[in-house]
């Protein structure tokens, strides 16, 4: 019964992506879900569009953390799904909407039947940008509901349902978002020697990013740069004067980050002489790499171990995300939660199988009770 609710509910926020600190009917949705609930523990308090619900526990020595993301991706979905996003171009392609369900379903758990220590659920806005960690963080809400300890999961494409995975120290990467903007001199597509192409300028950069991972990072260290998005040209027989590049920058530590930037700023500079333009850059949202503390980990393997699930060791990996500020403040953990769908995150067809909402449930609340 609580599975077919959990399922009920997934579906329902599944139709209503939105994007960072715009996710006003995912609020209301979770508000109209947690004002149902049993209040006599609860406290609610918003933040910008985000939630902190506080539940008393019968001790309360201690207060436990736990963060769900609740934006959604700018894609269009390709699933197939009866129940598509309902907003055009949006989509839960990185199962948020599974994070806030497992949340409302442990949050329900918690409710009937509050745990010894205090929790804190912090639903959380703009996870996939700007950011929402570090400034929820910040909340005068935060110093009144601090948690002594926080966790988070995020969906796992590639690992089965009902076996989970993380590990102690580095689990995910720094990120610094990469926006590039080329301004040269436009002109007709005939006279090519009279203009500075920014199409020809922007593609060779994209090209030359490759080349910074490739021969300007220590082979035994790791970064990604990744361009997602080109803009350019007004019509294909006009040599466009501007062009813009999107992308995302990607590393194992602080101070690669810093040698990553250091080397784009120099090829920037190189570009501006060679391509006679101005090449202008902006690193817009950072996040601090995801740390989990090693104690915390432990104990989680150990609550995973009593129950049916599997636990596994995770490898390192080069997504991001801002729970990393909770984490530089707070001892806690992330996890991966498997859900077993052929398309992996950030795809049109992500497909999470519904039968790990139920396990997310389990963990989390034997988690809040436990650690
Ligand atoms: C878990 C996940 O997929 N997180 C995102 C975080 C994006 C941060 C920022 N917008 C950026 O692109 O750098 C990810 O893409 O890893």
């Amino acid at each position: 019964m609580e599975q077919e609710k959990l399922i009920k509910v997934r579906r329902e926020l599944h139709q209503i992506p939105e994007l960072g600190f715009k996710e006003y009917k995912t609020q209301k949705y979770l508000l109209d879900y947690i004002e149902k609930m049993p209040q006599s523990a609860l406290t609610v308090e918003t933040w910008e569009t985000g939630i902190f619900v506080h539940v008393k526990g019968s001790v309360g020595a201690k207060t436990i953390g736990y963060r769900a993301d609740i934006d959604g991706l700018p894609l269009v979905e390709e699933t197939g799904y009866e129940f598509s996003s309902l907003h055009e171009g949006r989509m839960h392609a990185c199962g948020h909407d599974l994070h806030m369900t497992i949340a409302l379903g442990a949050l329900t758990r918690l409710a009937n039947d509050p745990a010894e220590d205090d929790v804190v659920f912090l639903f959380q806005p703009a996870e996939e940008g700007p950011g929402g960690a570090e400034p929820m963080l910040q909340s005068e809400q935060m110093e009144k509901f601090r948690p002594d300890v926080i966790f988070a999961l995020h969906v796992a494409p590639d690992l089965p349902v009902g076996t989970v995975s993380s590990k102690p120290g580095l689990l995910f990467a720094n990120t610094s978002e990469l926006f590039i903007d080329f301004k040269g001199v436009g002109g007709h597509a005939a006279f090519p020697h009279l203009t500075h192409d920014m199409v020809v300028t922007a593609s060779a950069f994209v090209t030359h990013l490759q080349q910074i991972v490739a021969r300007r990072v220590d082979p035994l260290d790791s970064a990604v740069i990744t361009v997602g998005k080109i803009e350019s040209g007004t019509v294909q027989n006009i040599i466009a004067q501007a062009a813009r590049l999107e992308g995302t920058i990607r590393t194992l530590s602080p101070e690669a980050m810093d040698k990553v930037k250091g080397e784009i700023e120099k090829v920037a500079r190189g570009y501006e002489i060679a391509n006679d333009c101005k090449v202008t850059i902006d690193y817009g949202a950072n996040y601090h790499q995801v740390y989990n503390d090693g104690e915390q980990v432990r104990l989680f393997e150990n609550i995973v171990k009593e129950t049916p699930y599997q636990f596994q060791t995770a490898n390192m990996a080069m997504t991001g995300e801002d729970f990393g500020y909770m984490l530089k403040e707070l001892p806690g953990f992330m996890f991966w939660l498997g859900v077993d769908s052929e398309s992996g995150l950030h795809q049109p067809g992500l497909k999470p199988k519904e039968e790990a909402l139920e396990v997310g449930v389990d963990l989390v609340e034997k988690t809040l009770r436990g650690l």
